[in-house]
């Protein structure tokens, strides 16, 4: 207990370091302190430690190395306490014995082998997804949400979405609770820190954090036990529809009916796979049009490799993925350069440990920030340019599947859901599409990345880019995606 915690920006008396706290996009900053604190940090907020982790040696050592004892989930008063969303995959700690439950389920669910039996569910939201984007691609975050949303809500819970998209429900849902649970764990919320306030009445003028918490658990709420409803009324009356819901549901055949304790894991595995799935592969996707969209030569090779392995006739599928390694190395490329959460989630470590002549608290939140290991220009030389080749040939550089998916026993179990869906939106834009920079009103190309703003929240999205999609040909355009 005498050893120091590691260093951080200089903290005022009990507010800690609250006045410093970055609001917007904070892996930025957080990267812009770590030139001067070293790759371990610390931020005192009121009473709460937070440890923030800047490079992959650090976030490796302790997360994954130690992952026994760093894989937990920070409790806190508005999320767990106020919000209720304890039980949820993302919020649950990993000393609660039904976290390996969840796990198994999960992953189960969709490693390789459940994902390949998924085909039929990517290829179809895959034509409605070129067919959408090719007509609206001005509004990609939209359809690029309905595109890895629908995938999710099919697989969870064999849900299809009803037309028109903007009206489903379920896709509204989504849409909706992007930044809820980051709102949730701010720091600066006194309750945390004063947990008695928790007693104030909720009209009480200063309880503003009471009215935020019931907001956001009605959202949380309802994207677990909507879809739990809806699927088991969808059971009753067709109990052949195929899905990680109906799966579990029937229980194993020699035990009948699930248990009330195997029903709740059902509920909160199958609404982590709808949380889980939507914005990140979405991210994923829109950074790719971004960066293709301003990279001629890196799109001319990939079309003539999708030339080379599929032809002309037929949309490309996950069995011409392995015959398209520049495509890869572009994927790993457009995760690295934009990582879809770019500090993952937080963890907690469990008890108290020490690194490198420091003490890390028990009950810490452990923040790796993803965006500044992937940018570590020692990892990844000229970190801020787009160079697929640096996946390639004899000395390719680290593979940044092995940050942007997170660590330790938390590691993102969607991760090959996820890879599957971005190739097969990806292959398929080029094989279709000449993927072009918008133009202004003298006919010049625009570009987008002048001015570019992101996303602040636990998954980021370039916003508001524009770029055209023009069909290679009409005929073959409407011929592959109908047909
Ligand atoms: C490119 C796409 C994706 C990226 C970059 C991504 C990234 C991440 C990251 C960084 C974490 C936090 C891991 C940690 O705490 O260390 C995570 C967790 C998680 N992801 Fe993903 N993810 C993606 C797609 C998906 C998909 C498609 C699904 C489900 C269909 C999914 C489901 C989950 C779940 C359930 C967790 C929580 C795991 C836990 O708390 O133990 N993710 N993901």
């Amino acid at each position: 207990k005498s050893l120091p915690l590691p260093p951080g920006p200089p903290k005022r008396f009990l507010t800690g370091n609250l006045h410093q706290l970055p609001t917007v996009k904070q892996w930025l900053v957080y990267a812009e302190w770590s030139k001067r604190y070293g790759p371990i940090m610390t931020l005192q907020i009121l009473n709460r430690v937070t440890i923030l982790i800047t490079s992959a040696k650090v976030a490796l050592d302790l997360l994954d190395a130690r992952a026994s004892i760093y894989s937990g989930r920070p409790w806190t008063w508005m999320l767990h306490g106020l919000a209720g969303n304890g039980s949820s995959m993302f919020s649950l700690s990993s000393q609660d014995p039904r976290f390996p439950r969840y796990r198994r389920m999960l992953v189960a669910g969709m490693n390789k082998r459940a994902v390949r039996r998924y085909q039929p569910v990517l290829e179809a939201a895959l034509k409605e997804f070129l067919k959408t984007i090719a007509v609206r691609p001005d509004d990609y975050e939209s359809v690029l949400t309905t595109y890895s949303g629908g995938i999710a809500l099919k697989i969870a819970y064999g849900y299809d979405i009803t037309e028109p998209v903007e009206e489903d429900y379920f896709v509204k849902l989504i849409e909706g609770a992007e930044d809820t649970i980051p709102s949730l764990v701010q720091p600066f919320f006194f309750v945390e820190a004063f947990p008695f306030l928790r007693f104030l009445p909720k009209w009480f003028p200063l309880a503003t954090f009471h009215r935020i918490a019931a907001a956001k658990k009605k959202i949380l709420d309802a994207m677990v036990y909507v879809p739990n409803e809806w699927a088991k009324k969808k059971l009753e009356t067709d109990p052949s529809a195929a899905s990680f819901f109906s799966g579990h549901y029937f229980g194993k055949e020699d035990s009948g009916s699930l248990s009330k304790a195997e029903a709740d894991d059902l509920m909160w595995t199958a609404g982590a796979i709808y949380t889980g799935g939507a914005h990140t592969t979405a991210s994923a996707i829109a950074t790719f049009l971004l960066l293709i969209s301003t990279h001629t030569e890196v799109q001319a090779r990939a079309r003539e490799e999708i030339d080379r392995v599929v032809g002309r006739g037929r949309l490309v599928n996950s069995d011409d993925r392995a015959a398209m390694p520049y495509l890869a190395a572009i994927l790993k490329e457009t995760l690295r350069w934009a990582p879809p959460a770019p500090q993952g989630i937080r963890h907690a470590v469990i008890q108290d440990d020490i690194y490198n002549g420091y003490l890390i608290p028990k009950g810490s939140a452990v923040i790796a920030n993803i965006w500044a290991i992937t940018h570590d220009a020692e990892m990844y030389p000229k970190p801020f340019e787009f160079d697929p080749s640096r996946f390639l040939g004899d000395t390719p550089q680290r593979d940044p599947a092995d940050f942007v998916f997170g660590f330790g026993r938390r590691v993102c179990p969607g991760a090959t859901l996820a890879g599957e869906s971005v190739f097969l939106a990806a292959a398929n834009l080029l094989a279709l599409f000449d993927i072009k920079t918008a133009l202004d009103p003298a006919g010049r190309g625009i570009d987008p990345m002048e001015g570019l703003d992101w996303r602040t929240g636990l998954i980021t999205t370039p916003l508001n880019f524009r770029f055209r999609l023009v069909p290679r040909s009409a005929d073959t355009l409407a011929a592959m995606i109908d047909g």
